[in-house]
């Protein structure tokens, strides 16, 4: 080993004073330099290390004769100077400053906040400035994170086929994403600032809704989950479920609420055509045995003493040599003609199902037995006139029995019975009419 390395490595105190340079050379800021537990460094108007302490060579993971008298591109390389050399040039200029830099010379690489400042000599001029390195890898790495999960959330959130809208404690909404601007047509401008139920929200929906988020506002529930009707911008009604969550604070007040928000128009539709399908009769369109059978249970099921329930039993008649003599599709065109006339003969809450081929039941809340022979005598009327096939001049007609609960039957099975027992008698005396149920359940 030559003297000169070795006085490079270990200089003697006393040399070392000699050598060091501006403040440093003051032994009270030497020894405060030296104490300090930060890598600082001392660089001179041509950017050359000229001071450094003892933490800098460990953080420089370089031996001290190696780092005397470099520049930080010579120590660091080119990327490391670019990053420092304005801070550089504002220390020169006389003023503090500081820069991030991402230090690859450890292993793994630590992101560094270095300070700089410039050293004033006695003459006012500035011979050189002071680097003070801080490690903030942690903060930058978490925040760094922090930054990416909100950018990842707010993607997700972009590209769910949820909306997602959030409004504050007086509902005033502070978020609507991309997804709500696509489902409910209003854009991010429009609703930001207004209140949740400025627009969309139907005008018979409002009083409920408002209550749904007053309770969740004021803590009584956590969520709510509900499918309701919104008008979009372009005024078109839709089916949408709504997600509501109550967020809190750390005192755990309610401060905001989050809502996501999905178009469910095509299931309840198709739901609606499920159900239409399994409720109604394929060909005419009238309710099918099924359901019909179910609404008489129930209608019996919910009758008060005082009501009255007719059930007219219709037997289409002549209809097989209808089938004959035209086929079976102009009989069925006279099935619906004569379905479709019956049905509009009736009023909205009365009921019309087909319960076998060319038979039908219609379900009607009567006053007495006047309302209820009426009503045959209607359907035996409109039957006929519907019951033309222009082409042939063939005509169906309809035989109707009618029985009313519970002055001829009580059960729902009894009723159909009288009322088929009915029909047959009108059939007996000679179609084209209506009877009445002649058993009285008290025998009069
Ligand atoms: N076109 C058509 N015909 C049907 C359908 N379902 C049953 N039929 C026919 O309807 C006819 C019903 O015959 P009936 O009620 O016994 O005979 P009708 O000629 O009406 O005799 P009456 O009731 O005594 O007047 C039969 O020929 C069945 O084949 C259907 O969906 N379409």
């Amino acid at each position: 080993m030559s003297d000169s390395s070795t006085d490079e490595t270990m200089p003697a105190d006393a040399d070392r004073a000699e050598m060091l340079p501006g403040l440093a050379a003051v032994p009270e800021v030497r020894s405060l330099l030296e104490a300090v537990d930060l890598p600082i460094g001392r660089w001179d108007a041509e950017g050359r290390l000229t001071f450094f302490n003892p933490p800098y060579v460990s953080w420089a993971r370089r031996a001290p004769q190696e780092l005397r008298g470099r520049t930080l591109a010579e120590l660091y390389g080119d990327e490391a100077w670019h990053a420092a050399r304005p801070a550089f040039d504002r220390g020169f200029s006389g003023h503090q400053a500081h820069y991030l830099r991402l230090l690859r010379h450890l292993e793994p690489p630590r992101w560094a906040r270095i300070q700089v400042f410039p050293e004033r000599g006695s003459n006012g001029r500035i011979d050189a400035i002071y680097t003070i390195a801080h490690d903030v890898h942690d903060d930058i790495t978490a925040a760094m994170a922090l930054k990416r999960s909100n950018w990842l959330l707010e993607q997700a959130l972009d590209n769910l086929p949820w909306g997602v809208i959030e409004s504050n404690a007086d509902l005033i909404i502070t978020r609507w994403s991309h997804s709500a601007e696509t489902i409910l047509g209003y854009t991010e401008t429009e609703r930001l600032g207004t209140h949740r139920l400025a627009m969309g929200v139907p005008e018979e929906e409002r009083a409920r809704t408002l209550a749904v988020y007053e309770r969740l506002l004021r803590g009584e529930i956590d969520s709510w989950v509900e499918q309701a009707q919104y008008i979009r911008k372009d005024r078109r009604r839709i089916w949408v479920e709504w997600t509501l969550s109550a967020l809190r604070d750390e005192e755990g007040h309610v401060v905001s609420l989050l809502t996501f928000v999905r178009d469910i128009t095509h299931q309840i539709d198709t739901h609606a055509r499920l159900l239409h399908r399994a409720e109604r009769d394929a060909l005419t369109g009238v309710l099918s045995r099924r359901a019909v059978m179910e609404r008489l249970e129930t209608a019996l099921a919910r009758r008060t003493r005082e009501d009255r329930l007719a059930l007219c039993f219709i037997d289409l008649d002549g209809f097989k040599q209808i089938n004959d003599r035209l086929g079976h599709v102009r009989g069925d065109r006279l099935l619906v003609q004569v379905a479709h006339a019956m049905q509009d003969a009736l009023r909205r809450d009365d009921a019309i199902g087909r319960i076998g081929g060319d038979e039908f039941v219609v379900l009607s809340a009567v006053a007495d037995l006047a309302a209820a022979q009426s009503l045959a005598a209607k359907l035996v009327e409109v039957s006929a006139a519907a019951g033309y096939d222009l082409l042939s001049g063939l005509r169906v007609t309809a035989s109707v029995g009618v029985a009313v609960a519970p002055i001829h039957a009580r059960s729902s099975f009894e009723l159909l019975q009288r009322a088929d027992d009915a029909m047959y008698a009108a059939k007996q005396e000679g179609k084209n009419r209506w009877a009445l149920c002649h058993r009285r359940i008290d025998g009069g």
